[in-house]
């Protein structure tokens, strides 16, 4: 069991907005990408944070803008005890070596003209740590066994190896700087089921070695649920809802995370599927211009009248740990505030529908 003490990573109030911009030149800024927009969090040393959400929520903003790769617009972000965005220049350099990050499709991220060996050189180059030509090579060796490839894979291109021995190849990279934190961006959605587990494995196997700390981003809630210790829901920019796995699957509180969770398969299909079915009325809202109050408000099937659109509610706890950004987590939770408006969105498979089947489920008014 891998040794935790205190928040390695702190997250406070972080937002990321991306400018558009208009005119000839581009020189008008007519209006934000709220992409994240006021995100606290923090990760536990040795422990692992998986984020989650629908694709454009800002999980990958979030995660580029921790390690400084978009610009964060406001927030502190605290790294084993320093506002990293204080950091300058070589401080920040030898910040970034702690903080690495493996991407989604180890295709696109590594140069298909490179050898292993160049790409992972790279990294140590840009840090000044490729001096020693034998050190070098010991520690490319040590990176290569740890994710479980042989060391002639060092003279070998991208190509030449599956999907899932090129994202051992993108931690390997990581790992040849020995860091302390990786943020991994959907690091098996581009990979077979199978092979999906074996990446989580390693890394989980890696974590326990090393005592690193993980925050992975994932839109698929199962990649998460085994890894990771906390998992936290996003939606429009900002957290909705976060606890620890065991806690967040058992009983998901907030009305986002309920229905991403009823659309989630159960895995055994011998085990009756009794779960409500929920499905959200209307599109997700652009991150250009989200709604007022509450951002989940417009489709949610228990938002009150008033209050939900008008205040946006804080991420606070409700029972030990949990903590749910809705007004009416409770009122939800002990069924006092009934599903309203959206109602006939909620088929239960006792009312007809047979569970998974969308042929059953009364589409979105
Ligand atoms: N560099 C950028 N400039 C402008 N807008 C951006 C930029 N990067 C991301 N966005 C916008 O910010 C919002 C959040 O994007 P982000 O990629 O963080 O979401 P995500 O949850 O990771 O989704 P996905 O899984 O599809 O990547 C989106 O509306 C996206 O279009």
């Amino acid at each position: 069991m891998t040794e935790r003490t205190g928040p390695l990573v702190e997250l406070r109030d972080v937002k990321v907005h991306f400018p558009i911009k208009s005119g000839v030149l581009f020189d008008r800024t007519v209006g934000y990408v709220y992409a994240v927009d006021g995100v606290s969090l923090s990760i536990n040393k040795g422990e692992t944070y998986g984020l989650v959400g629908e694709s454009g929520c800002g999980k990958s903003t979030l995660g580029r803008g921790l390690l400084r790769l978009v610009e964060p617009t406001d927030g502190e972000i605290v790294f084993d005890g320093t506002d990293v965005r204080s950091l300058k220049g070589e401080t920040m350099r030898r910040a970034r070596r702690r903080m690495q990050m493996i991407f989604q499709d180890p295709l696109s991220s590594l140069d298909p003209r490179q050898s292993v060996e160049s790409l992972l050189v790279e990294g140590l180059k840009a840090h000044g740590l490729a001096g020693d030509k034998a050190a070098t090579a010991k520690r490319l060796r040590e990176a290569l066994d740890a994710v479980g490839l042989p060391a002639s894979a060092l003279s070998k291109y991208p190509h030449e190896f599956s999907g899932g021995q090129r994202q051992r190849i993108g931690i390997a990279r990581a790992l040849v700087l020995d860091p302390d934190l990786i943020v991994a961006d959907e690091p098996v959605s581009a990979l077979d089921v199978s092979i999906q587990a074996q990446v989580l494995n390693l890394l989980e196997d890696l974590q326990n070695e090393r005592g690193l700390t993980y925050l992975i981003i994932a839109h698929d809630l199962a990649v998460v649920r085994h890894i990771a210790d906390t998992v936290g829901v996003m939606y429009l920019g900002g957290l909705v809802e976060e606890a620890s796995s065991d806690d967040l699957y058992r009983e998901p509180m907030h009305p986002y995370t309920k229905a991403l969770m009823s659309a989630v398969p159960v895995p055994d299909p011998t085990v009756e599927d009794r779960r409500e079915r929920i499905l959200l009325a209307g599109d997700l809202p652009s991150p250009s211009n989200p709604p007022a109050g509450c951002r989940f408000h417009t489709r949610c099937p228990w938002a009150q009248p008033t209050r939900c659109a008008d205040e946006r509610p804080a991420l606070r706890e409700v029972v030990g740990g949990h903590r749910v950004a809705c007004h009416y987590a409770e009122q939800i939770a002990d069924g006092k505030i009934r599903p309203h408006e959206v109602e006939p969105e909620l088929v239960r498979p006792d009312e007809g529908a047979a569970p998974g089947d969308p042929g059953e489920l009364i589409p979105t008014p």
